[in-house]
C-alpha cells in the first residue's frame, strides 16, 4: 500500500476584515469554512486600535514597506473585525487555499477572495488604499501560533468534538 503522508490537526487565525463585516458577507465566509470541515474553537470581535495592528501586522512594514503598511494599518481600524480560530487537519493551508491570493483579481473563483472582492494591487495604488480582500489567514505555522497567542488567552479556546470528528473519520 503506497505510504499516505500524515495529517496533522492545525489551528490557525482568521480575521473577517472591516469590509467583510461592513459588506454583511461574516456569515457566507463562515459557512464556507465549516463546509470545509474546520472547526471554530475560538471567536472574538474587535475594533483594532494602531497598537494592536502594529503588533497583529508586526512584519508588514519590513516586508511590504511603509505605505502598504499604512494603507492597511488604516484600513484594518476603519470598523470592526471577527477574529476566528479554526482547527482542522492541515487548517493552515486549507483554510488559504479557500481564502485565496492575496490580490483578488488573481484569485481564482470559487475562494472567497475571487468570489466576493473586487480589487488589484494596480487599483490599491491608485487609489492609494489597502487591498480590500475580507480576510485576513495566517500564511505558516510560526505565524499561526503567534496570531492565535496574540488575539487569544488560553481559555477563550475550547474543545469540543464536532460531528465530522465523530462520524467522518
Ligand atoms: N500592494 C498592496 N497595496 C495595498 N495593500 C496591500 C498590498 N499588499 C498587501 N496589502 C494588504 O496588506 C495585508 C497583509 O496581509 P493580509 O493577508 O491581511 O492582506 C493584505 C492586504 O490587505
Amino acid at each position: 500500500m503506497p505510504e499516505v503522508p500524515a495529517h496533522t490537526v492545525e489551528r490557525t487565525l482568521v480575521l473577517l476584515k472591516p469590509d467583510a463585516l461592513a459588506r454583511g458577507l461574516a456569515g457566507r465566509i463562515v459557512t464556507r469554512f465549516e463546509d470545509a470541515a474546520l472547526k471554530i474553537v475560538g471567536t472574538k470581535m474587535k475594533w483594532m486600535d494602531e497598537e494592536f495592528t502594529r503588533r497583529h501586522y508586526s512584519d508588514l512594514e519590513e516586508r511590504l514597506g511603509p505605505e502598504v503598511y499604512n494603507v492597511t494599518s488604516t484600513f484594518m481600524q476603519q470598523g470592526p473585525v471577527i477574529a476566528l480560530v479554526l482547527e482542522g487537519f492541515d487548517a493552515i493551508a486549507t483554510v488559504r487555499k479557500i481564502v485565496g491570493s492575496t490580490y483578488p483579481n488573481q484569485a481564482p473563483a470559487g475562494t472567497v477572495r475571487g468570489d466576493l472582492s473586487h480589487y488589484s494591487a494596480a487599483a490599491s495604488v491608485a487609489s492609494g488604499k489597502a487591498v480590500a480582500n475580507l480576510v485576513h489567514a495566517s500564511g505558516n505555522a510560526e505565524e499561526a501560533k503567534q496570531e492565535v497567542e496574540l488575539w487569544f488567552d488560553k481559555d477563550e479556546l475550547q474543545d469540543y468534538r464536532t460531528l465530522a470528528e465523530i462520524y467522518t473519520y
